[in-house]
């Protein structure tokens, strides 16, 4: 298992894969993207005809759902069986449903007994795990933990800048109602004890990978200081 594990949170777009990304391979740790397999299990379930609202059926496709993912920073590759489903996880389609079934109790803790395997196989020193409850359930005891966010506008106007075929309108809307639907879930909205807040509002992205280093540093010295 990786000796040090860095935890990251934060609402969507707030930069948490960029971010983790570009920390990770400055320090040389893996990088595991967790919103990539509940992503992957809705892409399963719409390929698979089943409505994601359909919590039974969802359920009871689990044992057939082959994930796996790449923890290679600089190349992550998702694959769901044989297919590399590492693009098609983007779609909006896929976007809009993946909300219904991350909100299910039983599908949290099916794909975090998978994070955590791949925690513990994680071959570098450490690795930069990023999602919605990483500081708070799936890596409560993490080296270091921190919340990463930025205002929504900030957020929808990154979002925005993107190369895509949608307006900024949908696109801003689409951040805002997931947003809405995963805090009913898990709050990624507010740091829990010793969770540190990194605010990107007005830094550019080069800052924001410093101000994450930069706590990583402290709070990796602390922990090994006791
Ligand atoms: N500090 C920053 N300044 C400018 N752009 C940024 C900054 N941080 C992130 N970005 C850009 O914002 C966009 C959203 O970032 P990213 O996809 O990493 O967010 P995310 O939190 O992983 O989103 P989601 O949860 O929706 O997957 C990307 O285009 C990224 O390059
Ligand atoms: N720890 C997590 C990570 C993600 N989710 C759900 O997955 C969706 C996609 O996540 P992205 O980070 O790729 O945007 C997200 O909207 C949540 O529904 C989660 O619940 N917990």
């Amino acid at each position: 298992m990786a000796d040090i594990i860095v935890a990251i949170d934060g609402p969507a777009g707030s930069g948490k894969s960029s971010v983790s990304k570009a920390a990770a391979r400055r320090l040389g740790f893996d990088y595991l993207d967790t919103g990539a397999a509940y992503r992957a299990l809705a892409w399963f379930v719409l390929d698979r005809d089943i409505a994601p609202e359909d919590t039974e059926t969802v359920l009871s496709s689990l044992g057939a759902f082959d994930y796996s993912i790449s923890i290679d920073p600089s190349e992550p590759v998702v694959m769901v069986g044989e297919t590399d489903v590492t693009d098609a996880i983007r779609e909006p389609r896929v976007s809009a449903a993946v909300s219904a079934v991350a909100r299910v109790p039983e599908v949290r803790s099916f794909v975090t007994s998978i994070f955590r395997s791949t925690m513990d196989a994680a071959p570098h020193d450490g690795i930069v795990v990023e999602g919605r409850d990483i500081t708070t359930v799936v890596a409560p005891d993490a080296e270091a933990r921190i919340l990463l966010t930025a205002d929504e506008e900030v957020r929808m106007a990154r979002r925005s800048a993107e190369l895509t075929s949608e307006s900024a309108a949908d696109v801003g809307e689409q951040l805002r109602s997931r947003d809405r639907a995963d805090s009913r879930v898990v709050d990624f909205l507010t740091a829990a004890d010793g969770v540190v807040t990194v605010d990107s509002t007005h830094l550019d992205f080069d800052q924001t990978v410093d101000a994450v280093l930069e706590v990583i540093a402290r709070e990796t010295t602390r922990t090994s200081h006791g």
